[in-house]
């Protein structure tokens, strides 16, 4: 493995990476500088935690201090935490060139973004929705001549999911001009080879670890087969082995939704951890704070829905626990990927129910790797079952006496509105096809039913046949 200035990268940023202990290019840097240095396209899949940031930021500042002018760099985050940390490391790496940065994203005051959009920043750090708005809205910039387009979590920014980005990317590809070099960054690219080569257009540079699985091998991967009921008492139980054991080590646990995510908070804090949370309903400004809190270490436990899953680096993070089973294997690959980076190591728990089981295979045969099982005293963990559940429940109650449900639907509504539609259309349009839905099922329903009905009087039919047989045979042997 050679160095950074054998990779064609200028001393002071050389120097700038020998401050941060970056020493050594990892091979995503490595294979990725000199392709992207040379003016090509890039696509670079690499595992959670190998740099892949820096193989993208590096070269990009080494081209803007040959020429620097903004706006010269656009790059694209499917969230708003991971804008912040990409943001940072520009801003660290770029400190000699004086760069100047500017962070676009949802939640924050839009009329500030738009002054500092307006003063020609070199990079622009977005996430597409409110930079899509930006050009809806305001003809106080341009970014017509961007030398540089990058999708960091590229795979997640052009899959149509539940936050679907297409339709806001296509606004913002429509604004950039086609000369320009296009890097695209991932952990998980191959599901989306064809979208984003369509966005790479320029013979793009290909690059992928060459590894048989798909995790870091410093991860050590877990899981534990759990009754549904059980999963709390379990999830207490670990944390408690584990605050025991190490005072510094952090946990991130993620689970599916941001109601879930304040359940569980309330009920770990109830049991006295250091427990903070960021999910998609709180203010944005908490989830940055909560964040900050749980990478300073003041909170050693962080409870988060997918919108933590990828991309954040937090080198303190030792363990993750799966407190639901990802549905996705690339979900898996992310969440997992929060711990173990960087070459430390990390151990991820993964609670599986009897009906997630095959989730798991799945998982499996992705990553190429088999989860072992994760050692558990299960007599403590049902000496402290009931008390769990009952805190969880209580916490459940407290949280119902909140208006969380009623905000989830007022947030809900704004997104409508955002999107340019009706609520009410749209929810006398989803109750209609709920309606259409359950008369279907009712129709297969009576359809299966009449066909077990008509199987059944076959088989009477059949066995009553059968059995006059044998009679007949019987009178017949006596006569
Ligand atoms: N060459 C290097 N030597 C040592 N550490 C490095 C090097 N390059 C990057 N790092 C550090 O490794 C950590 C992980 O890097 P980064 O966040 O870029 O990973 P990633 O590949 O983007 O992961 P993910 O897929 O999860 O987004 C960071 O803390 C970063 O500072």
């Amino acid at each position: 493995m050679g160095d950074f200035s054998s990779l064609g990268l200028s001393d002071w940023l050389v120097k700038q990476c020998k401050q941060l202990g970056i020493n050594r290019p990892t091979p995503v840097q490595e294979n990725c500088l000199p392709a992207i240095l040379e003016g090509r396209d890039c696509m670079g899949c690499a595992k959670t935690g190998s740099g892949k940031t820096a193989a993208f930021v590096l070269p990009v500042l080494q081209k803007l201090s040959e020429d620097p002018y903004g706006i010269f760099c656009l790059v694209l985050s499917p969230t708003r935490e991971l804008a912040y940390q990409i943001a940072e490391q520009f801003r660290v790496l770029g400190k000699p060139l004086g760069l100047r940065d500017c962070i676009i994203v949802g939640g924050m005051d839009m009329v500030s973004q738009a002054l500092e959009l307006s003063n020609q920043p070199h990079v622009v750090v977005a996430t597409p929705g409110r930079l899509a708005d930006h050009i809806r809205s305001s003809n106080t910039f341009s970014m017509s001549k961007i030398k540089f387009l990058i999708l960091d979590e590229a795979d997640r920014l052009l899959e149509q999911g539940c936050t679907d980005f297409t339709k806001d990317l296509e606004v913002i590809l429509g604004v950039l001009p086609a000369k320009r070099q296009t890097l695209l960054f991932s952990a998980t690219l191959t599901d989306t080879l064809q979208e984003l080569k369509s966005i790479a257009m320029n013979k793009p540079f290909f690059w992928e670890s060459m590894s048989e699985t798909r995790t870091v091998e410093e991860l050590d991967q877990r899981y534990i087969l759990t009754p549904e009921k059980v999963k709390d008492a379990y999830l207490v139980h670990l944390i408690q082995t584990f605050t025991d054991k190490h005072d510094d080590w952090s946990i991130i646990i993620f689970t599916n939704t941001c109601k879930n995510c304040q359940i569980l908070t309330m009920m770990l804090r109830e049991f006295n951890f250091p427990t903070i949370s960021l999910h998609s309903m709180m203010k944005q400004k908490q989830r940055f704070a909560n964040l900050a809190k749980f990478k300073a270490s003041v909170y050693k436990i962080l409870i988060a829905t997918d919108v933590a899953a990828r991309g954040l680096d937090i080198p303190t993070c030792q363990v993750v626990i799966n407190h639901n089973t990802p549905g996705l294997p690339k979900i898996y690959i992310h969440r997992v990927g929060r711990t173990a980076r960087a070459g430390r190591n990390g151990v991820s728990i993964t609670l599986v129910t009897q009906y997630d089981i095959h989730l798991v295979h799945s998982i499996e045969e992705q990553i190429q790797t088999k989860l072992k099982e994760y050692p558990v005293e299960e007599k403590e963990v049902l000496k402290i079952l009931t008390h769990v559940n009952v805190t969880r429940r209580e916490c459940e109650i407290k949280l119902e006496s909140t208006d969380f449900d009623e905000k989830k639907e007022i947030n809900k509504r704004k997104q409508l509105i955002l999107e340019g539609k009706d609520p009410d259309l749209e929810a006398k349009r989803k109750a209609e096809l709920e309606k259409i839905r359950s008369q279907k099922k009712l129709f297969k329903q009576k359809i299966q039913e009449n066909i077990q009905r008509q199987k059944q009087g076959q088989l009477k039919k059949k066995l009553m046949k059968r059995k006059q047989m044998k009679k007949k045979k019987a009178e017949q042997a006596l006569t």
